[in-house]
């Protein structure tokens, strides 16, 4: 395993330490971070490979996945938010925190979702930043992770939503830079409120490292959300 994450950030350059130079407007805005890149192991190349074979009839669809929101996304959020201004400002410079690492020393991962099933599947490969006990991935990185995924398929199934209620059972810790697979499924709708629960497995499927379930509730229209630091408040203003 040590030697597995040595290759790997020997790969990536992140032993030689923050590149020089490299401003924060010149970053690409639009790189896909879900294709394979070269910190990818082969386990997490060949899980990608299996997902984008069944993507080819239709039934799982390739989540394309940015470090900054497209500005496009705007139109979908505006509605929670008194101020589009700040909003539009705020979406051009934060960065998605599961992103917010260098290429492969932390958050690799693709999501595949299904419409019909409403599940969404994750291939995760968690990079040598990521440490919580020696050789195991945290257990808040691991809980990133099946926020993210419970996440999408809650926003992609029901609408905008956000975590109200997560909880996760830790079975097995998991060796840092291995590759793990999240399953997401709907289990249920009452009101605004999106039930979601999910396992996380080892790639053949004999290891479950941990299981959640969470609670997503659906944002109220007639609620407003202020982002002003000093502020913030996510209330009805009527
Ligand atoms: C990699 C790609 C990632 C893309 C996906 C990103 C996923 C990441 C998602 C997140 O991490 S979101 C960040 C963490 N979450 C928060 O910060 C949410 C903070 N909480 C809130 O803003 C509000 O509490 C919330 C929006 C969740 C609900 O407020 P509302 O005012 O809309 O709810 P309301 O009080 O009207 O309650 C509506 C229903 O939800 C229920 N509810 C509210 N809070 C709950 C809670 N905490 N647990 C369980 N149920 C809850 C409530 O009982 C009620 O049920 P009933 O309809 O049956 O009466």
């Amino acid at each position: 395993m040590l030697r597995r994450c040595a290759r790997l950030l020997r790969t990536t350059g992140a032993l030689c330490g923050p590149k020089r130079g490299r401003s924060f407007s010149s970053e690409v805005l639009h790189v896909d971070h879900s294709l394979p890149n070269p910190s990818w192991n082969e386990d997490m190349r060949l899980l990608f490979d299996q997902f984008m074979k069944k993507s080819e009839d239709g039934s799982w669809k390739r989540l394309p996945s940015y470090k900054y929101n497209p500005t496009e996304r705007i139109e979908d959020v505006k509605i929670f938010f008194p101020d589009a201004k700040l909003l539009k400002e705020q979406m051009s410079q934060a960065q998605l925190f599961p992103r917010s690492l260098g290429e492969g020393v932390g958050f690799e991962y693709a999501m595949f979702h299904n419409h019909v099933e409403d599940r969404t599947v994750c291939i995760f490969q968690g990079g040598p930043h990521l440490q919580g006990a020696p050789g195991f991935l945290h257990g808040g990185a691991i809980a990133t992770m099946i926020d993210s995924t419970l996440g999408m398929c809650a926003i992609l199934t029901g609408g905008i939503a956000m975590t109200a209620n997560l909880n996760i059972n830790f079975r097995r810790p998991i060796p840092l830079c291995s590759v793990v697979v999240i399953n997401c499924q709907l289990d249920r709708v009452e009101g605004r409120k999106l039930f979601v629960s999910c396992n996380v497995r080892s790639m053949d499927e004999k290891t479950l490292y941990s299981e959640a379930t969470s609670t997503f509730v659906k944002l109220d229209p007639k609620k407003k959300i202020d982002i002003r630091a000093s502020g913030a408040f996510y209330t009805n203003l009527q």
